[in-house]
């Protein structure tokens, strides 16, 4: 069941986030455009916490963004102030308790209670630690202390709260100690605040709207409510937004380590991240792979979604007609961000089936973004198989991944993966194709055109750029 939050006092001050100040709009419904512009980045519970500048309601429940708010939800959320969050988790079950934005009332002064909502993508890999702290500041215990359990973002709301309502001073203490990637928005009833860690793992982009300003983990979310798109949050930045107009300001020196993955499969195409269109990114990487892994064959195909724009650039470069052997259903998202391995299996059947007519008797080759666990190539080449293809080249926009991500992509662990400790050749056997061929990681690097120092793959490399949990498991050599 929803459960709205109410503070009722007088005035007082990877998932995809969504933060708003726009004094004098209703945003609710902004939020909810938002949010909806960002299911790509989680689609197990979302939410939204908006403020009239004196109380702020907190919506959230488990689902979709369409299944979880309705018009007269929308209508009873009343404020010009608002964040939202979807949720992919990755510490902390996906469950009602940790949906988001989390909320914490603060202390205020006398009967101006006040209330404290944030909503976090990324992932926190030091969560012992910012235990024992916020013990030894409030005496508080989060959750029954056992690794891996306690929620980040539950730690970050309750750390900040610590401080009542100097939240400028709470950020100053609080975000250098975090480790791991966060781009967060928080926000009380008069204020708006967003944050990215040093690394500025996951993105975070500013854009203006009026006379005000929002926030949004990709510009796809500014481009569907007519923002206009500014400028990305720096690694290390807050910023803040009051009736004074906007703030900036440095917690920590930069030291950007970009996901790869974002470009490779999260983030949307129409996205722009580090004024690279993703889009092109994945093109071009589809076109590194058929230089790198050339096949004779008489179509290329992509898996839907995610592997079409790598598809068309293998097809650009190799000259292989492009055609669809697979159509996905229009009603369904994403399966690699499903919870639970049952579901991510399910989801497949449901989402693709095949053409059998645009693949009777041909050699294919079909592309995708990344072979993960595997479950999306071993069932899309049976059902190729079955509908009469004669030989299937599988062909990954990725290199194979090896390692877990701790920060804001749900493997944890290798035992997971299809690839670790196994050859091309194995792999491609297990899945059930002809042959298999990853692009490089230098190739994929270059294509998305940044320093490779500035980039996080470590989910490929086994080369973690930032603290790792302590009981991780870690590459060869460290
Ligand atoms: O090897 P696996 O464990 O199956 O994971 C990799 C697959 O999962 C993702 O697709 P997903 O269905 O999540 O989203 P998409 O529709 O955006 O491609 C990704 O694009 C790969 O197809
Ligand atoms: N994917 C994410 O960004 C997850 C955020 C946070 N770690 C959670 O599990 O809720
Ligand atoms: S480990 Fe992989 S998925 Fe995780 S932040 Fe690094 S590149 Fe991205
Ligand atoms: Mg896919």
């Amino acid at each position: 069941m929803a459960a709205p939050h109410v503070t009722d006092d007088v005035p007082h001050d990877e998932c995809g986030v969504f933060g708003i100040f726009a004094p004098g709009e209703e945003v609710s419904k902004l939020v909810y455009l938002g949010l909806f512009a960002l299911q790509h980045r989680g689609q197990e519970s979302t939410g939204m916490a908006v403020s009239n500048g004196y109380r702020t309601m907190v919506f959230k429940d488990m689902g979709l963004v369409s299944q979880v708010f309705n018009e007269s939800a929308l209508n009873s959320l009343t404020g010009y102030l608002a964040i939202g969050h979807d949720r992919y988790s990755t510490t902390g079950s996906s469950e009602w308790s940790n949906a988001q934005p989390t909320y914490r009332e603060l202390p205020g002064d006398g009967r101006r209670k006040g209330g404290l909502s944030l909503a976090h993508n990324g992932n926190l890999t030091n969560t012992n630690e910012l235990s024992a702290w916020l013990e030894e500041r409030t005496g508080e215990q989060l959750l029954k202390y056992e690794m891996d359990s306690t929620n980040d973002t539950q730690l970050v709301t309750a750390l900040l709260a610590s401080y009542g309502n100097d939240i400028d001073a709470g950020l100053a203490e609080v975000l250098p100690r975090l480790a791991g990637a966060f781009s967060l928005v928080l926000m009380t009833e008069k204020k708006l605040w967003a944050a990215r860690d040093r690394h500025g793992v996951r993105p975070l982009v500013l854009g203006k709207f009026g006379d005000g300003w929002v926030l949004a983990s990709e510009t796809c979310a500014l481009d569907i409510i007519g923002a206009q798109f500014v400028r990305e949050i720096a690694p290390g930045e807050i910023i803040r937004v009051d009736e004074d107009g906007i703030h900036s300001s440095t917690f920590a020196k930069p030291e950007p380590k970009g996901c790869i993955f974002e470009y490779v499969y999260l983030a949307r195409p129409d996205s722009v991240i580090a004024d690279r269109q993703v889009q092109m990114v994945r093109e071009r990487i589809g076109r590194q792979l058929a230089i790198e892994h050339p096949v004779d064959a008489d179509m290329v195909m992509a898996t839907p979604a995610s592997g079409v724009p790598g598809a068309i650039g293998y097809a650009k470069q190799s000259g292989i007609e492009y055609g669809t052997g697979l159509v996905k259903n229009a009603y369904i998202g994403r399966t690699f961000i499903q919870p639970t391995q049952t579901m991510r299996q399910l989801g497949i059947k449901m989402k693709l089936n095949p053409i059998p007519e645009a693949i009777k008797g041909k050699r294919l080759v079909i592309v995708d973004d990344s072979i993960v666990r595997g479950n999306t190539q071993r069932a899309i080449i049976k059902m190729l198989r079955q509908a009469g293809a004669k030989e299937v080249h599988v062909r990954i926009s990725s290199p194979p991944v090896t390692w877990p991500c701790y920060y804001g992509i749900d493997f944890s662990t290798r035992e997971e993966l299809i690839a670790p400790d196994k050859t091309t050749e194995q792999i491609a056997r297990e899945i059930g194709a002809d042959t298999l061929g990853y692009v490089s990681l230098d190739g994929m690097a270059e294509c998305v055109d940044l320093p490779k120092s500035q980039l996080c793959a470590a989910c490929f490399s086994g080369n973690y750029p930032i603290q790792i949990p302590s009981h991780a498991p870690r590459a060869c050599g460290d």
